[in-house]
């Protein structure tokens, strides 16, 4: 059978002081206890951007202004392939927090750590370090 594929919206939401906002899946998830970049996917009828401003508030309780695009890629899981739609978020409304009961904290940019997230996120951590240390 054909692998599904859909479409993921997350944000990168980073602070005046350079610290990014990540959530744990919860169990029950896939992915579960990874850390992650909130977002979910993207619904028929929506736009990967209008899908990011959903899921941010749906998840963390925020709305995400000017979102900026930061990467897009597509990535073969064993079960699916994902379209992600990776966004930068530098201004918002509200303080974010773990809207679903999921655990939600601020990281140093240069503390992400690939080795926590599921392995679609590898390239894209390894790109945000990398930014740390120009
Ligand atoms: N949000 C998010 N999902 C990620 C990341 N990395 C990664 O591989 N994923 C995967 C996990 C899931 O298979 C998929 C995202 O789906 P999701 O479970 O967040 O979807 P959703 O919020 O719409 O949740 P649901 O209603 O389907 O339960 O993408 C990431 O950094 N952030
Ligand atoms: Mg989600």
């Amino acid at each position: 059978m054909d692998k599904k594929t859909v479409q993921v919206a997350a944000g990168i939401i980073r602070n005046e002081f350079g610290q990014i906002y990540l959530t744990q899946r919860l169990e029950g998830q896939d992915f579960a206890q990874s850390l992650e970049f909130p977002g979910g996917k993207v619904d028929v009828n929506e736009t990967p951007e209008q899908a990011l401003k959903r899921e941010l508030e749906e998840e963390v309780g925020i709305v995400a202004l000017n979102p900026v695009m930061f990467e897009q890629f597509v990535f073969e899981y064993p079960n699916k392939i994902i379209h992600f739609y990776f966004y930068l978020i530098s201004e918002w409304i509200g303080e974010p927090f773990g809207r679903e009961g999921q655990e939600g904290f601020w990281i140093e940019q240069l503390d992400l750590d690939e080795s926590q997230f599921p392995p679609a996120n590898s390239k894209l951590i390894q790109r945000l370090l990398a930014e740390m240390n120009c």
